[in-house]
């Protein structure tokens, strides 16, 4: 069945797009971050403190494999990073998947975390200052695998429901 995967940096906002789209074209939606947080009972925080980045990155993927092989269609709200690592972009072209990057610019992804960092570990501890610069270098890095997407939506100055109607559009 037919998995539609939201993907782009931190702050972009594939929880909450995928949580509207979901209730707009009623296919439920799975939130990857929150699935490995109840598999093995612990915050994301957590995760990183006591086991490090490159078992949670392990995890990522393995739940995100299961979540692809499940036999439901759904909506599937990747962490900001699943992309760029275990070859996860690989799977983001699969038959009966959709997959789309949520694009934002610096400025706009700085404006959102700026006042939600605390539940992401990798800019939890960061200044203004550094987080600036930090998005911009991270954003660069990573854009190789976010554009590996289907297809690409803009969501700077955008409700979230025009985001998702975009998204529709693509669907249909
Ligand atoms: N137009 C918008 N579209 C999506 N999110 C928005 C928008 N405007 C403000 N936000 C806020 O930006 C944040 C996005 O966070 P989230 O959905 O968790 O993103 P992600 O899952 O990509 O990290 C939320 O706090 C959300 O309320
Ligand atoms: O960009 C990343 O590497 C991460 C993004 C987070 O998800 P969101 O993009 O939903 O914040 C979460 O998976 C973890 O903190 C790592
Ligand atoms: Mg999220």
């Amino acid at each position: 069945m037919k998995k539609i995967i939201l993907l782009g940096y931190m702050g972009c906002g594939k929880s909450t797009i995928a949580n509207k789209l979901s209730k707009v074209i009623e296919i439920p939606f799975v939130d990857l971050d929150k699935k490995i947080e109840e598999k093995i009972n612990l915050s994301i925080n957590d995760i990183f403190e006591k086991y490090g980045e490159i078992y949670f990155r392990k995890l990522e993927h393995e739940v995100f494999v299961e979540l692809l092989n499940s036999p439901d269609s759904l909506i599937i709200g990747l962490g900001g990073g699943t992309p760029c690592y275990a070859n996860n972009h690989e799977l983001l072209i699969g038959d009966n998947v959709v997959s789309v990057y949520l694009k934002a610019s610096i400025e706009t992804l700085f404006n959102r975390l700026a006042h939600n960092k605390s539940k992401r570990p990798l800019i939890a501890d960061k200044s203004e200052d550094e987080m600036k610069e930090f998005i911009a270098k991270h954003l660069f890095d990573r854009s190789y695998y976010y554009n590996q997407a289907q297809h690409k939506v803009i969501v700077d100055d955008k409700t979230v429901e025009q985001t998702v109607l975009d998204i529709v559009e693509i669907l249909a």
